[in-house]
């Protein structure tokens, strides 16, 4: 799987978004280490804050069939610049990916911005920050 292969796979992804508050559609595709793909669109709610965005929705499809092991991670949306990731998806990346796993930041444009889990979330709280401390 390439990296164009992935984010054209976000970018199918992206179809299925459910917005019809923002308006705004998001895709995401997660490239697993036994290279199955995990797609991911954003969905929203009348309540607004229960809205789960395209990158959360790629992890928690994957997790929940038991894949915790990533690859890569594809974002797209129709963006002038490469789609930025919301605070709540750093943090789900950091749990799940290795600090430097590659991150691809694209739009409908084809402008891909490459970057990494820890340059997206530096200095993320993971569960090392919860060893030693005072009960
Ligand atoms: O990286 C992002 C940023 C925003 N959204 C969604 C959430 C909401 O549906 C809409 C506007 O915030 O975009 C995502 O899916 N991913
Ligand atoms: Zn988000």
């Amino acid at each position: 799987m390439t990296m164009e292969q992935l984010i054209e796979q976000s970018k199918l992804a992206r179809e299925f978004a459910y917005v019809p508050y923002s308006k705004f559609k998001v895709g995401a595709a997660l490239l697993g280490e036994d290279g199955k793909v995990y797609q991911g669109c954003n969905i929203e709610n009348a309540g607004y804050s229960m809205t789960n965005c395209a990158e959360r929705t790629a992890f928690f499809k994957a997790v929940s069939e038991g894949n915790m092991k990533f690859k890569a991670l594809a974002v797209v949306a129709d963006t002038p610049g490469p789609c930025s990731p919301c605070g709540a998806c750093r943090q789900v990346m950091s749990e799940f990916c290795a600090p430097d796993m590659p991150v691809y930041l694209t739009n409908m444009n084809g402008d891909v911005q490459q970057t990494t889990v820890a340059e997206l979330i530096p200095g993320a709280f993971t569960t090392e920050d919860m060893k030693n401390a005072r009960k």
